[in-house]
C-alpha cells in the first residue's frame, strides 16, 4: 500500500510541476504542502504522509462500509423502520440527490444510525495506555498500564439501556443521545470521547445517510434466507458472510 500512495504522491507532484502552492487543497495536497515545509521543524515525512493516507484510508472507509452492513442488516428485518424512512427520505428529497439542508433534517434516520451504531459498533473497544499513576473514582491506576475500555460491553450492558437492550428500538433516540443515555457519555461512545474523538464523525454519519438515502428512494430491500448471521471481530466488528438482501426495484 505503502507504494501506491508514493506513487500517487509523485503524479501529483508532477502535475503541480514541483510547486508547492500547487498541490491541492484536499487532504492529500495538505499534507504534502506539510512534506515541503520551509520549516524543518514542521515538515513531516514522506512515510509520514503515507502513514496518514494508510489511517484515513483505514479509519474511514472499513468503519463506515460495516455502518452501513449492519444498518441495511436491521432494515432488511425491520422493514417497518425502513418504510418509516423511505418516507422521511422521499418527503426531503423526492428523487432527488441528496442536500446538505435535507441531510441535516433526516430525523428518523439518525436514530435509525445511531440504534445500529449502538447495536453494531464498529469499533468495539478504546485503547489506552496509563502515562502517570491517576486515581479514578475508586482505582488507581499506576503507570504503564493498559487499559481497554470495552465500546461493545457498555452499548449492551442492560442497567444502562434497559432489558430490551438487545431489541433494535430506534425510537431510544427520538430525544436526542443525551436523552437516550441519561447524560451519560460513557454509554454511547461509538466515536470514542474526549480530544481524540473521531474526527471523521460528522463526515461518516453524512456518507451514511446520502448511501442509505439514494438506496431507499430506488429499492425496498428485504432479507435474503441466504444470509447467515455471525458478527466476526475482524478489527471491526462485521458481517462474517455479508449481508445478502433482496433488492425490489421501486
Ligand atoms: C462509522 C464510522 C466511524 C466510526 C465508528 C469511527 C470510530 C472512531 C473511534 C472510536 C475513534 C477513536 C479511537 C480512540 O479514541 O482510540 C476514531 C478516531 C479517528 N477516526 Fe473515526 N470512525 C468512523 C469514521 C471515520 C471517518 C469517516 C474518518 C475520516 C474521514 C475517520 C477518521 C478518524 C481519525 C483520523 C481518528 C483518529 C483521531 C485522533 O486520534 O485524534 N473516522 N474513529
Amino acid at each position: 500500500m505503502r507504494d501506491s500512495i508514493i506513487g500517487i504522491i509523485k503524479q501529483r507532484e508532477r502535475a503541480a510541476n514541483g510547486e508547492v502552492d500547487n498541490f491541492g487543497t484536499d487532504f492529500l495536497g495538505l499534507l504534502m504542502k506539510a512534506n515541503h515545509d520551509a520549516d524543518e521543524d514542521n515538515r513531516i515525512t514522506v512515510d509520514e504522509v503515507a502513514d496518514e493516507c494508510k489511517n484515513f484510508y483505514f479509519a474511514a472507509h472499513e468503519t463506515t462500509a460495516t455502518l452501513l452492513s449492519w444498518t441495511i442488516l436491521l432494515l432488511a428485518i425491520h422493514t417497518d423502520w425502513q418504510e418509516k424512512a423511505r418516507q422521511e427520505v422521499l418527503k426531503l428529497f423526492g428523487q432527488q440527490h441528496p442536500n446538505s439542508e435535507g441531510i441535516g433534517r433526516l430525523k428518523m434516520m439518525n436514530m435509525i444510525i445511531n440504534e445500529s451504531l449502538r447495536l453494531y459498533p464498529p469499533v468495539i473497544a478504546l485503547l489506552r495506555k496509563v502515562k502517570c499513576a491517576v486515581k479514578l473514582g475508586n482505582f488507581i491506576l499506576p503507570f504503564n498500564t493498559n487499559l481497554n475500555i470495552p465500546t461493545l460491553a457498555f452499548h449492551h450492558d442492560p442497567q444502562l439501556w434497559g432489558e430490551d437492550v438487545n431489541l433494535f428500538k430506534p425510537e431510544r433516540f427520538s430525544e436526542g443521545v443525551a436523552k437516550a443515555t441519561n447524560n451519560n457519555p460513557a454509554a454511547f461512545q461509538t466515536f470514542g470521547l474526549g480530544p481524540r474523538i473521531c474526527v471523521g464523525m460528522n463526515f461518516a454519519n453524512n456518507e451514511a445517510k446520502i448511501a442509505l438515502s439514494m438506496l431507499l428512494q430506488r429499492y425496498t430491500f428485504t432479507l435474503s434466507p441466504a444470509y447467515i448471521h455471525s458478527p466476526v471481530h475482524m478489527l471491526m466488528v462485521r458481517p462474517q458472510h455479508g449481508v445478502q438482501v433482496i433488492l425490489h426495484a421501486l
